[in-house]
């Protein structure tokens, strides 16, 4: 089914007159005053997919990296840092603006903006900065970006507590993001610095607008990174800093001899600015973590290391555990003294299944296939990271957060993974695309159906905007009573995981009612097709029910239970509780990755419906991350995927003058004139125009197309003010 945007069909098939190579338009390009024309797509006239990607990348070539866009921001990454563009006195100039919207498009003119409205008292007070885009688009960056502009803008003048020793909380908000960076985000083959979770960071303010208190959120860390690492790509980014960045005596105590050779440490050769431990380390301090507690985080990371390194043989005899290799029984000595655990119980655990069974609760013990022993060390693995993740956002918390009685309003930055398609998409896939799923709902219903209500209101004489209504294909992932993630759970709560045909053929026979539902008939393997918003996306159906039930054998569990460590202790609590958790774990309705996910998803949608929403979409424009490069079939892709043309036409209503497109490209053209004939010369061009009377007269242009527009303007600011009335009045 393909999309209509704007009449044209969805396919990303680049329009004709897009033919300018890069190079011709960052040559004839780079007049400012042209750029800053269409600091707002909502003044190009007629708005159109070709429109708007020849305006953007126009001004990315001539260094713009920002253009508003109704009432989104769109981010261009220019891949390099541009100081100018971050700097402290740039940040106060937002700030200090009388209307910093009027200024040139900016992160920080949103930042300023969402913090006036804070004060504003319109409700909805508190404020959310959505940041969306695929990865390597600018998302982390911007987020970065903004908490910067509110630690120093929000600043109180006050020291924390009347006490000089205990860092500022703007220094500890900050301080979050180093260590957050380091143990959930990794070298991917699409960003050297690719975050692996989702994240929701609330900023507190209290009524004097200074941050008080700041809180975190994570989102689905992608833990099988630390057992599986796709090829050319990395393990966590903390692995390789105490491997790289460890001391001589801390190299000694956490056994990272120099020159040792890790299978979940793959391209160590690869150096990236990420691998920085100084960094990591004084943030981690900052937060409160000290050195002690640090150094057993690390051993323990280590420890993971040699887990890793366990590599088993094939039994001949199937009612015999399978051996360690020969060279890996070193490796399972170095993991239980790492990890303060006996090496007998640590092998036996990953070589002996325990099977509880019959009324009498009977113990039986049976050896694990080689590949079972794999999967049980991969599971090891898995949950202490996971769980050591979860602890060290709690501490970060901890850190940053005040009671709520210090603070009144918030707002919040949200940074989560774009949508994703790749050859092969699995249960992860499905999570990440239907959190994209769920945004794109709240975006429809808090701009675009409001908008067009708005108008409708008004009587403001206005073409219906056919955007993309995503509630069908919500309902087949997560409906009710039947939906994909409903039959997932209903696969994990009967166990079955093995017969994918059959769950495939439930799938389609449950679901087939639904139109954003398909199959690819030419695959071999089990999959389903999911007509997303932003395109569609094959599933395979394999391994997606294991994934979803994510099962912890007992054993596992109880096995860190025994262990001296204190992290470990902290992180496996030997209480009650958790044992009779462990012990009815096999009987207790299961709680499936999809539960959790959609559970933790949908408070967070909650929060995000009280507050007033912003929009940031960060554009990728080209794969390679190469400094200025704008690769259009991939920029127009973006474009689609998000709805951007919709949401400028949608915009462009509420806006009085809008400049025609055809300006934009006249000036194009004369600049290109006068530059062919005129290279290097300084000469007067065949127009007779000297380089200095040139500027000139393109300013003419401008004003004879802004004097051409002024009619129209005029009948507009009419409308203008009809439609904006309330605020008139309230002004
Ligand atoms: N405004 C910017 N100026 C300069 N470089 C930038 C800018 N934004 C992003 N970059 C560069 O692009 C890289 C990728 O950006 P970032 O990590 O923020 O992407 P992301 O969208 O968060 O990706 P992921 O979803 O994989 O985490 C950064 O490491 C940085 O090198």
């Amino acid at each position: 089914m393909p999309k209509q945007i704007n009449g044209q069909k969805k396919g990303s098939v680049i329009p004709n007159d897009l033919s300018d190579s890069f190079e011709e338009v960052k040559a004839f390009l780079s007049d400012e005053d042209t750029l800053h024309l269409f600091d707002d797509l909502t003044k190009v006239n007629p708005v159109t997919t070709t429109t708007v990607l020849k305006c953007l990348q126009a001004r990315y070539a001539g260094n713009v990296f920002y253009t508003n866009a109704g009432c989104s921001l769109v981010t261009v990454n220019p891949f390099q840092p541009i100081s100018s563009l971050y700097s402290p006195e740039l940040m106060k100039e937002y700030h200090a603006a009388l209307r910093p919207q009027e200024l040139k498009p900016h992160v920080f003119a949103v930042a300023e903006q969402t913090y006036r409205n804070v004060q504003s008292q319109i409700e909805p007070v508190n404020q959310s900065i959505i940041v969306s885009g695929e990865s390597g688009a600018g998302k982390t960056w911007t987020s970065r970006c903004l908490m910067k502009f509110y630690a120093t803008v929000a600043a109180s003048t006050t020291s924390p507590k009347g006490n000089e020793m205990v860092e500022r909380i703007e220094r500890r908000v900050l301080d979050s993001n180093p260590v957050m960076e380091a143990f959930g985000n990794a070298c991917t083959l699409r960003n050297n610095n690719s975050s692996r979770f989702g994240k929701y960071i609330q900023l507190q303010l209290n009524r004097s607008q200074h941050l008080t208190s700041a809180s975190i959120q994570t989102f689905l860390l992608e833990k099988t990174r630390v057992a599986y690492q796709a090829p050319c790509e990395r393990n966590f980014h903390i692995f390789y800093q105490i491997t790289k960045g460890a001391t001589k005596k801390e190299r000694a105590e956490w056994k990272l001899h120099k020159g040792a050779n890790f299978f979940w440490l793959p391209n160590p050769e690869k150096d990236l600015e990420e691998d920085c431990f100084g960094v990591t380390r004084d943030a981690m301090f900052h937060l409160g973590i000290d050195c002690s507690t640090q150094n057993n985080i690390f051993k323990v990371l280590a420890g993971l290391l040699h887990l890793g390194n366990i590599q088993f043989s094939s039994s001949i005899d199937e009612s015999q555990p399978c051996e360690p290799e020969d060279d890996a029984k070193g490796f399972v000595k170095t993991t239980a003294d790492l990890l303060k655990m006996s090496a007998e119980e640590l092998l036996e655990t990953l070589r002996i299944r325990t099977i509880t069974a019959g009324k009498q609760q009977q113990v039986f013990k049976k050896p694990c296939s080689r590949s079972d022993c794999e999967t049980r060390r991969d599971c090891l693995a898995k949950v202490i990271y996971a769980k050591l993740f979860d602890w060290l956002v709690s501490v970060i918390n901890e850190s940053i957060y005040a009671d709520s009685s210090t603070w009144g309003n918030f707002i919040g930055l949200l940074d989560v993974y774009g949508f994703e398609s790749f050859p092969e998409n699995n249960l992860e896939q499905l999570c990440i695309n239907y959190a994209n799923e769920k945004l794109q709902q709240h975006f429809v219903a808090h701009y675009l159906k409001a908008q067009q209500e708005e108008y409708a209101a008004e009587g403001l004489e206005w073409s219906f905007i056919n955007y993309q209504d995503n509630q069908s294909c919500l309902d087949l992932i997560e409906g009710s009573p039947v939906s994909i993630f409903s039959l997932l759970n209903e696969e994990c709560r009967l166990n079955r995981s093995s017969n994918v045909s059959l769950f495939q053929t439930r799938i389609e026979k449950t679901l087939s009612d639904n139109e954003c539902i398909s199959r690819d008939k030419f695959s071999k393997k089990p999959n389903f097709i999911i007509s997303h918003y932003a395109g569609k996306v094959c599933y395979q159906v394999e391994g997606m029910v294991e994934k979803n039930k994510d099962p912890i054998p007992p054993e596992l569990i109880q096995l860190l239970q025994t262990s001296q460590d204190s992290l470990l202790q902290t992180l496996f609590p030997r209480t009650e509780e958790s044992q009779n958790h462990v012990k009815t774990q096999n009987r207790a309705a299961i709680v499936t990755v999809v539960s959790k996910f959609k559970g933790s998803l949908e408070r967070l949608m909650q929060i995000l419906n009280s507050t007033t929403p912003h929009y940031i979409r960060c554009i990728k424009p080209n794969a390679d991350c190469k400094a200025m490069t704008f690769k259009k079939e991939e920029v127009l892709c973006q474009l689609e995927a998000c709805g951007i043309v919709e949401t400028i036409t949608i915009s462009a209503a509420g806006f009085p003058i809008r400049l025609s497109f055809q300006s934009f490209t006249e000036r194009y053209e004369v600049l290109r004139k006068s530059r062919t004939s005129n290279k290097n010369t300084g000469r007067a061009d065949e127009n007779g125009l000297s380089p200095a009377k040139k500027k000139k007269a393109l300013l003419d242009i401008a004003a004879a197309i802004l004097l051409f527009l002024l009619p129209f303007a005029h009948f507009s600011v009419g409308v203008f003010f009809q439609r904006n009335k309330w605020d008139c009045d309230a002004m």
